[in-house]
This record gives C-alpha cells, structure tokens and sequence, in this order.
C-alpha cells in the first residue's frame, strides 16, 4: 500500500510526528506538514508528560492519554512505559469506569475498535476485516459488556473494557499494538439509563439471551478464529450467565481465556501463595470464604481448590476448606438457583446447628471462623470493622482480598483492614492502594487485579504459538510470581509491586511457554522458550518506515 503525507500523518501505527527525520519528511511529502523543528523520541515523551501533568483530574488526563495513543502509538508507549505504576489506574481502572459510564457523551472516535451488531451478523466478516485491514491480528479482547467490573451492563460503551486491557497488554508485556483488536458485541443493554439516553451510541433494545445470543457469540467466534488462524482470544466481562459456558464451549476448541474467572484465579493464588511465604503457614491449612461467588467469586475458588488438589489433597478432603456467601447467604446445595460453578462447593445444611441463621456474610463468618476472606460482591463497605475483627479473632494472619472494583465498589479499604486487625491481615486489594503506615510499620498492599497476570500470560501462549490454553499453563503462570517479594521485609505485601509489572509479564510469560511446549502444544518448533518470548515483545522505539510513499 502507498501512503500519502495525510494518510501517513494519521496512521497512529506509523506517525511519528515531530519526530520524523528530515530524510523522511522529503521523501513522503511532510515538508512544510509539521513544524519544522526535529524532535527526538525522548523530548517528545517529556513534552508530552509535562502536558500531561497539567490535566486535574483522572478523567481529563485519560483523556489526553488516548488522544496521543490514538495519534502516535510509539509516543504512548513509551511514555506510558516510563511511568507505568503512575499510569495504569488513570489508562486502566478505575479511570476506565468512568470512561465506560460516560462513552457516549465523550465519544470522539472509534479507536480501531470493531463494533459488531445481533442484528446485522452478515457483516461481522466484512467488519473484521475491515478492522484489521491487512494486520495480522494476534489477540482479541471482545466484551459483550454485561458486566463491566462491578458496575453491571454498559452495552456499546464497554468497548472501552477491550480497548483498555489491550493497552495494558501492550504496556506490560510487549504486545504489538499492530497485533491487536479490541471487540465489542452489542447484543442490546438492560440498561434503562442507556436505553433512554438519547446520545446513547449502542443498539437501543433490551439484551437478547438464549439460543440467539450464543448463535451470535459462535458465529464471531467462527469467523474470528477462520480469518485470525494464531489468534488468543480473550473474553472480559460477560455476564454471569454466560461467561462460565462460553468458555466451556470455546476452550477445547481454540486458544481462548476468559479473564475474569482464569485471570482472576491466577492472581488471587499467586496472592494466596504470597501470603503463605510471609505467614509461613500451609495453603492446605486455610479455610477460604468467598463473599460474592459469581464470574470471579467462583472462577478464583475453582483455580485455588485445584491447587489445594496439587499440593497433595483428596477432592473431598479440599472441598471442606471452601465456603461461598453470595446474596443469599452460605450456599447450600438444596438451593435450586445455584450456578453450575457454584454447585461444586455448596454445603450441607447438617454440617450446621442453625443453618437457616447463615443467610449473611457477618453470620458466615461466625460459623465458619474462615482463614482467608475474598470479596468479588460488586458491594462495598460489607467487610466491616465487626466482621473483620470477629474473623481476626480466631486466625493469627487473616488473610482478606477486596477485590470490588472500582475504588468505589470495594468491600473494604487496607487501610482500614490493617487498623482493625493491629497490623495482623495481609490484604491485597483491586485498585492500587497507597502504602498503610501503621504503629511503626509500613504495610505495601500488593494489587490483586488480573492485569498483573493476564499480559504475560497471552504473551507466553503467543510466543509459544500454543494451540491451546491449559491448566498447567494457568497453574504455572500462577506459581511464577512467587520469589519477587521479600517477604522478611516487615510490611511485605502479598505481590509484587506494579512498578515492576514488565518484569513480571515478563517471566509469567516465560513460565507459560516453557509449560505450553513442555505440553507439547506449540505449533511451530521451539528450542529457546526466552528467545522466543522476548522475539515477540515489540518496544516503542521508532523504525525505519518500511511502506512507500505516494506523493
Ligand atoms: N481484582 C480483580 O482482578 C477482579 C477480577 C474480576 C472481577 N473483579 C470484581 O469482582 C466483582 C464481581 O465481578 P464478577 O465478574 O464476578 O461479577 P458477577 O456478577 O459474575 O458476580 C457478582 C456476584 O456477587 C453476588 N452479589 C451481589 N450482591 C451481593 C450481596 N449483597 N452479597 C453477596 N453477594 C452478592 C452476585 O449474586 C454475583 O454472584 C466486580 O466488582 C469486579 O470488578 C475483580
Ligand atoms: O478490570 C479490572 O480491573 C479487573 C477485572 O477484570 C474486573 O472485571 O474488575
Ligand atoms: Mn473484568
């Protein structure tokens, strides 16, 4: 393809603005198109986080995020690189939950997203191609959008779920952005608010279910995988009737990952394993009650009882360590609303003297005296000052995970949980949390957000050109992250710190590559699993430009 001045100028992939060489501005026709000035990379990422920090407000300075991603992708990568633990909660939640909120009121462009209708489903074809125009697409991140974090159904406007976590790919693991398609499919909201708001961008109909919601689902599904043959394919924020199934559908099928309930899995253990380094305790010692026991609630407990299963226990023997509260209470199995997921560890009402009291969290955790408290309610505040301090009473190292987000969904803060037990909990938390300085100790709170595992774990099972994505690769993405933090250190949080998330991408990947081919799933030959992986990571540096010009 040639390029004209204009078009080269507008192609976020390959503009460099002021950047370009005068070499370059002669021959593709810039001369006289930009300032005449030659910026180096660098003074471009200085001049343009100095804008940045001009922005008051979270929103604001997202905003001028994607304008300078959407204008030059090697300019946002680099900077977003250089300040990655400042800018994940402004590029990534919580910021992004209000960019969802607020989508069809701030809508400026389509941000190289694809947006595919239940109602038009002859064009997802031509829509993906189109999308991808010519690129060899590597990765999708494709939301139905009915359950954006825990703020619930945002239709059309969750584009920016799939739009955010590819940029978190990319940042974190070396994704090249060239690779990558952020989908939405709009199959209708029950959102009111959406449905009679007149700027609302999306289909204005309530959410179709059922036969012809999958029938759409496959039908992506389909044509996706056929025109994208080394694709990884990674669902965010299904709702909860669905997630679970259309990964069980898919996941035997194609190299596919739904975040929430493997992503979050991965985390929480890796947070759980990190807790039992510092408490020098025994994970098959732990009792684990998880408040909320949908996508993620459940997803995580699956993910944990395997491991409890690995480290030498009987399935019955493990699923005695297992309590799940969602809203109505301890689940037990004669209650016929049970998600599948669920059903595996509901109990038996004559393991208890009152059951019919257990219908709360607070009553919960009285019965059971759990070891380990994960919340992924969607309700915040529900891990109060008494539920915390009755739980702390009869464990020397509660170990509490509120995992809500955004900030504003939390079940609890850290701050509050290391004032309420004296220092005792070890929390990890959904959003990033500041250090908490307590009687002299100050507590970092690692972040238990699938965002720390799920880049290197896509780029591990690229690189590895991995025809599927298996439980051992999840267990040793999981198992990876161990031996990053000094856990002597007084205050040592759960996981490691966000600062250091390309390295950790970075051996996560490595990790599931190695597994990948030690399971014989990798399609091309592979000798060197970190030659491999390290050949898939794209920098943001600028290139020579490899097109022609039409001038
Ligand atoms: N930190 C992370 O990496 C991470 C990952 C995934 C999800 N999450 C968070 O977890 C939350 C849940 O996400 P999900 O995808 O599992 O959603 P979901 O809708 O599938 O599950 C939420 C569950 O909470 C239950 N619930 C609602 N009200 C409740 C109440 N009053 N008491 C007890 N349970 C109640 C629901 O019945 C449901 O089972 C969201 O806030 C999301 O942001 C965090
Ligand atoms: O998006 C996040 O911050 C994590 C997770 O996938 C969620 O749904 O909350
Ligand atoms: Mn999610």
């Amino acid at each position: 393809m040639k390029y004209t001045p204009q078009q080269l100028l507008h192609d976020p992939f390959l503009n460099k603005g002021t950047a370009f060489s005068q070499a370059e501005r002669d021959q593709y026709g810039l001369n006289g198109l930009l300032p005449s000035a030659i910026q180096s990379l660098s003074q471009q990422v200085k001049q343009a986080y100095a804008q940045y920090e001009t922005k008051p407000t979270a929103l604001l300075k997202r905003q001028f995020l994607m304008q300078l991603f959407n204008t030059n992708h090697v300019l946002f990568y680099q900077l977003f690189s250089q300040h990655i633990a400042e800018f994940m909660p402004i590029v990534y939640d919580p910021t992004i939950a209000d960019t969802i909120e607020n989508y069809s009121a701030l809508f400026v462009e389509p941000q190289n997203a694809t947006y595919l209708n239940i109602n038009a489903q002859n064009q997802i074809e031509s829509a993906l191609k189109h999308s991808a125009n010519g690129r060899d697409i590597r990765l999708i991140v494709v939301t139905d959008a009915e359950g954006i974090l825990g703020i619930g159904d945002w239709g059309t406007q969750g584009v920016d779920i799939a739009v955010g976590k590819l940029m978190v790919y990319t940042a974190a693991a070396g994704i090249d952005p060239s690779q990558v398609l952020p989908v939405v499919l709009d199959a209708g909201t029950n959102n009111q608010a959406l449905l009679d708001d007149d700027l609302y961008l999306g289909l204005r109909q309530k959410r179709v279910y059922g036969e012809a919601y999958h029938a759409f689902v496959d039908r992506f599904v389909a044509a996706a995988e056929g025109m994208f043959p080394n694709l990884y394919l990674h669902f965010e924020d299904f709702g909860r009737a669905n997630a679970a199934d259309i990964l069980d559908q898919y996941q035997d099928q194609y190299t596919v990952f739904n975040d929430d309930i493997q992503g979050t899995g991965i985390i929480v253990l890796a947070g759980l394993l990190g807790a039992m380094n510092i408490s020098k305790q025994k994970l098959t010692d732990q009792v684990y009650m998880s408040f909320g026991a949908g996508t993620a609630g459940a997803g995580i407990v699956a993910r944990v009882y395997d491991e409890f299963i690995q480290q030498g226990l009987s399935a019955d023997e493990a699923r005695k360590h297992f309590y799940l509260v969602d809203k109505q209470g301890l689940l037990f199995d004669d209650d016929p609303t049970l998600t599948p997921a669920q059903k595996h560890f509901a109990r038996s009402r004559s393991e208890f003297a009152h059951p019919e009291a257990l219908t709360s969290l607070a009553a919960a955790v009285t019965a059971v005296h759990p070891t380990v408290l994960v919340g992924t309610s969607t309700q915040p505040g529900t891990f109060t000052q008494s539920i915390v301090e009755d739980m702390a009473a009869h464990t020397e190292r509660p170990i509490i995970f509120p995992l809500s987000n955004p900030t504003k969904l939390a079940e609890a803060t850290a701050e509050d949980l290391i004032k309420w037990t004296d220092g005792r909990a070890l929390v990890a938390t959904g959003i990033p949390a500041a250090d908490v300085t307590y009687d002299g100790v100050t507590y970092a709170i690692g972040q238990a957000n699938n965002a720390l595992v799920y880049p290197g774990l896509g780029l591990g099972t690229i690189a590895a050109t991995s025809k599927r994505l298996t439980d051992g690769m999840i267990s040793a993405a999981a198992h990876s992250l161990g031996g990053l933090v000094d856990v002597d250190q007084p205050g040592a949080a759960v996981l490691p710190p966000v600062t250091k998330l390309d390295q950790f991408s970075k051996t996560v990947a490595n990790a599931v590559a190695a597994q990948a081919v030690a399971e014989k799933l990798n399609q091309n030959p592979i000798t060197d699993v970190k030659a491999a992986v390290a050949a898939m990571q794209w920098q943001p540096v600028y290139h020579d430009l490899d097109i022609e010009p039409e001038v």
